[in-house]
Formats: structure tokens, C-alpha cells, sequence
């Protein structure tokens, strides 16, 4: 097979038989290079990546069930100090509840080294949840194995890295030998009955039909074997992955999927995306795995994860609304009480600008938007915050904010009826402003505080004989 095989034009290998697609296995045999593909044209390394074209598109697929699962506790603690397992146990609580009862969040996944790790498993088990299904991870090794069996997982995530880059620089081996490791290890679990879910290390590098097709047909061979799924995970380990119609695997999310479920028989159901944000495109490339064909999006809450990251699962429960038009029994407020444990017990700073949950990011600064927002809050809010994430949009007040904005905060931060609300003509508003506009005048550079502002209120209350205002 060519080096740049990907740019062939692949013969369709479908039969369709008794109303069913049967694949032509033969069609895709592993190609056991001598030597690594490293795809030189796409990831030169002294150059920054590229991304071909072949303009081959790929149709809309999205399963009629879609949802999301977790790597809080894997992928997430991988790149932060551990969490306790109180903490492991609070947070896969509030996962539960976020989830909602038809699981939207159906799954989780755990390490098991550590005597903590395991203690936390237990004890997210003993709770009983049918969702967040919990789950182990593991390299692909038989001493792993062992502690799976031990515990008694019904199911775990086992480590079958598929570029060259991991098969012959990583673990020096050849893609036959890879494979054929790979798959005892899945082997030995399922003659245990424990079912597998493989997590492919860096697909978008991967060579995808002279290595990734045909491992995932041995995958789904031992799956009809042992009546037991076999979950692929689709790893875009270093964030290469891209959704632009017609750009060339191993780089296409779409080209990916396709090939995974037409081409090596995945169905929908047992395939899964887990994305990280390296060329911000965590969220995007996760969606688009959806419309393409994976059931599961695999997230982290907030995106904590290896370097920069992985897709947020905040994210793709506003990405699911979206798409689906309803959260189907998520309970979204959850979000904004997770966003405010990580703050207050695990002393996680979430930047202030991160969507749905940083402190800013429904405060606006500019007057002309503040005046927007104090005639109707739709105008600057991109959704009911207060009632999806209990989170009033917000004016911050600064040098911009203008004497709308003023008013605004005041409005907010008292919880003013509609009778009682400010605005920008009301003397209170024009004190406190003019309070504002010496502090820049003094050279402020930073936004005033709730409690200055508060001050500030209540004398200008005093002095224009008024009654104040209570939060
Ligand atoms: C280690 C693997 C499975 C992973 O999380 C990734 O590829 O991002």
C-alpha cells in the first residue's frame, strides 16, 4: 500500500445482504510497514502542521441517541494534582445529578494504581447510580488486567495506541506485533466477560485504513465471538483532528468516523470521540463526531486535562440542547454548583472568561452594551443564564460602563423587582457615577468591587434622603 494512502480513491466495500451492510473484510488488511508513517506532509514538526485537502465529503450521520460520558477522573487528573476521594465522590454525586435520570452522562472512567483510586471506585459504586456508569482504565498490559478482575469492573478502557508514532517510537514494536498485543489483552477481558472499550492513542496520526480499519474489524470479530460489545474510542490525542468538509484523514473528525463505522463496522452506539484542545477545536471536533455517527463524546468537566485540555463537558451539554433541541432530563444548574465547588473546596481557579461557568462570562463592561442589556437583558445575555446556570447577567462597573451600566449593577446585584429597578436618570445612578469617574480620573485601572460599590450606593442613598437597598 502507498505511503499516502489516505489520498487513494477507496472502492466502497459494502454488500447489502437480507437488508443488512456487510463488509468486505478483505478489503482492508493491515499494512505492516517496515517503517514508521508519519504523515511528514501534514506534521513536518520544524513547520507548523498542515492541513490537505482531497475534497472528499462525507454525509451527516448523527445517531438518533446520543450523549456523553466522562474522564473527570482519568484524562482530568492526569494533569493536576489527584483529588481526594471525597472529592472524587462528591464530584461523580453532582455528575449524577447533572446527568439527569435517562444518563446523559452514561459513563465514567477511573484509574486503579492507587489503593485512593480504588477506594473511590468503590465507593461510586456503592451509591447505586445506573448512570454515571462506572468505569476503569488501563494500559494494555495483563498485570492491569489483573486489578480490573479484582475489583470486578464490568467494563474498562484499555490503551491501544494506533499511530506510528506511538507502535514504533513509543513502544518499539512493529503495527502486526501492536496488534496482536493489543488484542490478547482485549481477548483476556472478554473471556472474563468484562466488555472493552479501546481507546485509540492518536488517531489523527494513524494510518487509518492500512492500521485503524483493520484492527477495529478484529475488534468487532472478537466482539461477535464473545456476544460482548467492544467500545472504540476515537483519541485526537494531540488536538489534529479537523471538521472542514474534505480535508484528508488522519486529520478529518468526519473522515474518521466514517471510516470507523462504514468501513470497519463500529456501530454508532459502541464508537466515542475524546478530543483535546490544542488548536481550540475540542468542542467543535466533538460535535461534528456526533453529526458523523458517535454516539459518546468523551469530556472532562471544565476541560481540565493533558496540556491544554480536554473538550469541556460543560460544553457538550449546551452543544446537546443545541442540537437536539431539549436536555433531556439534564439539570443544567448543576454546572454552576460544580464551577463553584472546584472554586470553593478544590481551590481550582476557572478562568473568569470560560464559557458558562468563569466569573465573567455573561458580566458585560461597555456602557453602550450596558444600555442594551437595561432595556432588555436578550439584547446581551446569550441565553436565560439566570434560569438554565442561575447566573443573572451582569454589568461590571468600570470607566466604560456608562450610567446604564451603573444602573444595571445596582438592578442585578439587589435583585430589583421591575417596579423598584433604576435607570440611567436616577440621582442615585449620577452620584455613584460621578464617584466612578474620579477613581479613573485618579488613574484606576481596575474595576470597582462589589463592596466599594455598595458603599458608594448607600451614601448617596444617605445624602439624597432615599431609603437603601438590601441585597
Ligand atoms: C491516553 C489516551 C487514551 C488519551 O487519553 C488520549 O489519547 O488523549
Amino acid at each position: 500500500m502507498a505511503e499516502n494512502n489516505y489520498f487513494l480513491d477507496r472502492p466502497v466495500s459494502l454488500n447489502v445482504k437480507n437488508n443488512l451492510l456487510e463488509i468486505e473484510e478483505h478489503m482492508y488488511i493491515l499494512d505492516d510497514v517496515k517503517k514508521p508513517n508519519v504523515f511528514r506532509n501534514m506534521f513536518p514538526y520544524s513547520e507548523v502542521p498542515k492541513i490537505p485537502f482531497n475534497d472528499r465529503t462525507v454525509p451527516h450521520n448523527m445517531p438518533r441517541n446520543i450523549w456523553i460520558t466522562d474522564t473527570t477522573f482519568r484524562d482530568g487528573q492526569q494533569s493536576r494534582a489527584p483529588y481526594t476521594t471525597e472529592q472524587i465522590v462528591k464530584i461523580y454525586d453532582y455528575l449524577h445529578r447533572l446527568g439527569g435520570p435517562k444518563g446523559m452522562i452514561r459513563a465514567s472512567e477511573f484509574f486503579l494504581y492507587s489503593k485512593k483510586d480504588r477506594d473511590a471506585v468503590y465507593k461510586c459504586m456503592e451509591k447505586g447510580y445506573e448512570f454515571p456508569e462506572v468505569t476503569s482504565w488501563i494500559r494494555a498490559s495483563k498485570e492491569d488486567f489483573k486489578l480490573v478482575k479484582e475489583i470486578g469492573m464490568k467494563e474498562t478502557g484499555i490503551l491501544v495506541s494506533c499511530s506510528d508514532y506511538h507502535i514504533f517510537l513509543k513502544l518499539k514494536m512493529t503495527r502486526k506485533q501492536a496488534m496482536e498485543h493489543y488484542l490478547s489483552v482485549v481477548r483476556d477481558c472478554l473471556e472474563e466477560g468484562i466488555s472493552v472499550r479501546c481507546h485509540l492513542e492518536d488517531i489523527t496520526r494513524a494510518d487509518i485504513y492500512g492500521y485503524v480499519v483493520p484492527f477495529c474489524l478484529e475488534l468487532m470479530k472478537l466482539m461477535k465471538e464473545y456476544q460482548i460489545p467492544v467500545k472504540v474510542r476515537a483519541c485526537d490525542t494531540m488536538g489534529y483532528g479537523v471538521n472542514y468538509p474534505g480535508a484528508v484523514i488522519p486529520r478529518s473528525v468526519q473522515g474518521i468516523i466514517y471510516a470507523l463505522h462504514t468501513h470497519a463496522g463500529v456501530p454508532h452506539e459502541l464508537l466515542e470521540w475524546h478530543g483535546h484542545n490544542d488548536f481550540y477545536k475540542s468542542v467543535v471536533n466533538s460535535t461534528t463526531a456526533w453529526l458523523y455517527g458517535c454516539s459518546g463524546v468523551n469530556t472532562s468537566l471544565f476541560g481540565i486535562g493533558e496540556r491544554t485540555g480536554n473538550t469541556p463537558l460543560e460544553a457538550m451539554v449546551f452543544e446537546y440542547a443545541q442540537l437536539k433541541g431539549e436536555l433531556n432530563g439534564m439539570d443544567t444548574t448543576v454546572i454552576t454548583e460544580l464551577a463553584e465547588y472546584y472554586e470553593k473546596e478544590i481551590g481550582y481557579h476557572i478562568p473568569e472568561r470560560t464559557p458558562f461557568v468563569g466569573k465573567n462570562f455573561n458580566v458585560t463592561r461597555a456602557g453602550i452594551h450596558a444600555d442594551g442589556l437595561l432595556k432588555n437583558e436578550e439584547i446581551y445575555n446569550i441565553f436565560d443564564t439566570e434560569k438554565f446556570l442561575n447566573r443573572p447577567v451582569l454589568c461590571a462597573v468600570s470607566n466604560t460602563s456608562g450610567l446604564a451600566g451603573i444602573a444595571h449593577w445596582i438592578n442585578t446585584y439587589f435583585g430589583l423587582t421591575q417596579e423598584q429597578q433604576l435607570d440611567k436618570t436616577s440621582p442615585i445612578v449620577t452620584e455613584v457615577k460621578k464617584w466612578v469617574d474620579q477613581q479613573y480620573a485618579d488613574g484606576r485601572v481596575t474595576v470597582m468591587t462589589d463592596r466599594e460599590l455598595v458603599e458608594q450606593i448607600d451614601d448617596a442613598c444617605r445624602q439624597l434622603n432615599m431609603p437603601q437597598f438590601r441585597a
